[in-house]
């Protein structure tokens, strides 16, 4: 049964960025830039979208969110079938930004949400890295900050850390799009020893750096061969960004994600700001790229439900602005 007291619920996800350069499917940092869903029991399903890049996303119950809150209903072992869903996003989709986490969260939270929260918190890390195959970027987006985790195929064991305060972020959004199958499917089965340790201690100091908040060691503990160099011929200006970008005044620079954005972590007092995003996007211009560039803060929070809001607030605003 519902919840009666619940008539709908709203939640606020992050983006994310995954991997940080050598922690691969195990290293994820939550960004501000938000996707915001409501959700209510409805007679029957429809999803409302606002903002940009949502076509083709279907409006109905093969929608990805309807389908991870039937999850968490199933898990809980409670019937919605029928639900309202709006939704609004100013992170892009399909460009390293972890879109699809965020969704994946926002869904799950505000289902648990909407039938009075049975489950904990981990259990629905659990259930969303099972979905997403790998924990970086439901992890940051759901418990905010930057986590470390580690999937055995059922459950996630994760450490939360909070972000060093004097880390912002510069990110590089290329126009195209790239999904993250598709930047998937160009690794290697196979590592030699040498690139596994290369990685290993660049991912575990880069761990160690960000819970000291010794940023200095940025440059070189963000430095990877498991993933970026195979995925450099995708994203043209990747390998000039990455490797110059800590000389134009980045503490460090990685793939976010399975790309195309490009990160840079850089300190709010390193007074280098111009420099930076003035290279970042003339190599850009110089492969023929268009992209543009957004300054970002690691978000603290991670996801936020409002419960007990006017029911029809939201949603109708969404309706008002466009309809599905
Ligand atoms: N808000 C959303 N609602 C439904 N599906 C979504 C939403 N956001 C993302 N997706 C799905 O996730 C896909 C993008 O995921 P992915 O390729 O992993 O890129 P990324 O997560 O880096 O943005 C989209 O093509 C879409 O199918
Ligand atoms: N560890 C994954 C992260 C994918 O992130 P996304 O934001 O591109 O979906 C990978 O590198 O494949």
């Amino acid at each position: 049964m519902v919840n009666e007291n619940v008539g709908s619920v709203r939640v606020r996800v992050p983006a994310s960025t995954a991997n940080l350069g050598p922690g691969f499917d195990t290293l994820g940092m939550s960004l501000s830039l938000y996707l915001w869903l409501e959700m209510r029991q409805a007679e029957q399903t429809v999803v409302h979208f606002a903002g940009e890049g949502f076509q083709g996303i279907p409006a109905d119950k093969e929608n990805l969110i309807y389908k991870v809150a039937q999850l968490v209903f199933d898990a809980a072992g409670v019937q919605v079938p029928e639900l309202e869903i709006g939704m609004r996003s100013d992170i892009p989709l399909t460009r390293g930004l972890g879109s699809s986490a965020s969704a994946i969260i926002a869904g799950m939270v505000a289902a648990n949400a909407l039938i009075g929260y049975p489950l904990s918190n981990d259990r629905l890390f659990d259930l969303a890295t099972g979905l997403e195959r790998h924990p970086d970027n439901v992890g940051a987006s759901l418990f905010g900050g930057i986590i470390a985790a580690a999937w055995d195929g059922e459950h996630a064991d994760y450490v939360r850390i909070e972000p060093p305060r004097n880390l912002k972020v510069l990110a590089l959004i290329p126009e195209f799009e790239l999904a993250t199958t598709a930047a998937r499917a160009v690794l290697p089965q196979q590592l030699s020893l040498q690139d596994a340790v290369y990685n290993i201690s660049r991912s575990s100091l880069l761990t160690a750096a960000l819970s000291s908040g010794r940023l200095d060691l940025l440059a070189s503990a963000m430095r990877d061969r498991l993933h970026q160099p195979y995925r450099a011929a995708l994203v043209p200006g990747m390998e000039k960004v990455l490797t110059e970008a800590s000389q134009r005044g980045a503490l460090g620079a990685a793939l976010s994600g399975a790309g195309p954005t490009l990160l840079a972590l850089v300190d709010r007092d390193g007074g280098r700001d111009e420099e930076l995003e003035a290279f970042m996007q003339s190599v850009m211009r110089e492969n023929g790229i268009e992209a543009r560039t957004v300054w970002l803060e690691p978000d603290l929070e991670g996801a936020v439900c409002e419960t007990g809001i006017h029911p029809d607030l939201f949603l109708e605003l969404i309706k008002g602005e466009l309809s599905s």
